[in-house]
């Protein structure tokens, strides 16, 4: 018997008011996520991947259709949820560790202060921040900053991790080291096991998903195939980059993004 879905978007869509009247941005969306899967949304700017991003987070209403979440539906922002957004959304008066910290405190309630403790202390090691957490977020890099919301989103455990361009700010050096990061972090976490990354990279897209959703161009945007990433995980970037697979995924989304 198939698992029940992590995930479950059903003839979604989506309206913005517009004027005296209101505009359709996303139409009939209809996806199914199971755990353990890493997806991406790629698409024309504007289509409305925040937009489904959002819904999923419980951060903006759903105007049709129902989302269903581990057999719940979706109605409000939970830590099961976690979103990371391309600007970091850091809080600029705390510390690199207080930020962290702040976010543990508020979810991991079961936990002992000193567990609380090696948690943060443990998810800021693995994203090599050790040596910086009493710094203020405006006294790092963009990649260390986006380093900073990324250790705070897998110290709250979510079931589901929602990225939002999470690299698109940093320069491809940088990119492509987070990149592994956010790989180890997700093989490494025994609970987050489900990413959903909107991204704007096609590399980046066939790299670490496991299947990507194209999106038609908006408004009344909706899904216009999902693509199947066949390639054996872990990746190795170098030799897949000069593959026959990668190269015919590389031109198949390139001319499904473009037709
Ligand atoms: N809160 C809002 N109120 C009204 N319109 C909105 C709101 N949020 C987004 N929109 C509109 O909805 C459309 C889709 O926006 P969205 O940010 O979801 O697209 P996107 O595909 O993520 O774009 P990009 O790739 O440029 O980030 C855009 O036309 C945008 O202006």
């Amino acid at each position: 018997m198939e698992a029940a879905p992590l995930l479950e978007i059903s003839g979604v869509g989506k309206n913005y008011p517009s004027g005296q009247g209101q505009i359709n941005i996303l139409r009939e969306i209809e996806l199914t996520i199971q755990s353990g899967e890493f997806i991406s949304f790629i698409g024309h700017s504007g289509c409305g991947k925040s937009s489904l991003l959002n819904m999923i987070a419980g951060l903006t209403s759903i105007s049709t259709g129902t989302m269903v979440f581990d057999g719940k539906p979706i109605e409000a922002p939970s830590p099961e949820r976690a979103m990371v957004f391309q600007h970091y959304s850091l809080l600029p008066w705390l510390s690199v560790y207080q930020n962290v910290y702040e976010a543990v405190d508020s979810v991991q309630t079961e936990l002992s202060k000193a567990e609380r403790k090696a948690l943060t202390d443990a998810v800021l090691a693995r994203v090599g921040l050790s040596n910086h957490v009493h710094k203020k977020p405006m006294q790092l890099s963009g990649g260390m900053r986006q380093r900073v919301a990324i250790a705070r989103a897998f110290a709250v455990h979510p079931r589901m991790l929602l990225l939002d361009e999470p690299f698109g700010a940093l320069d491809a050096l940088t990119r492509g080291s987070l990149q592994e990061e956010l790989l180890d972090l997700w093989s490494g976490d025994a609970r987050t096991e489900t990413v959903v990354m909107v991204t704007h990279d096609i590399d980046e897209a066939i790299y670490l998903s496991d299947r990507i959703v194209v999106f038609s161009d908006g408004p009344s945007a909706t899904i216009k195939e999902i693509i199947t990433v066949d390639l054996p995980r872990p990746r190795d970037k170098q030799s897949l980059m000069t593959s026959q697979t990668w190269n015919n995924l590389r031109t198949h989304l390139l001319l499904s993004l473009h037709c």
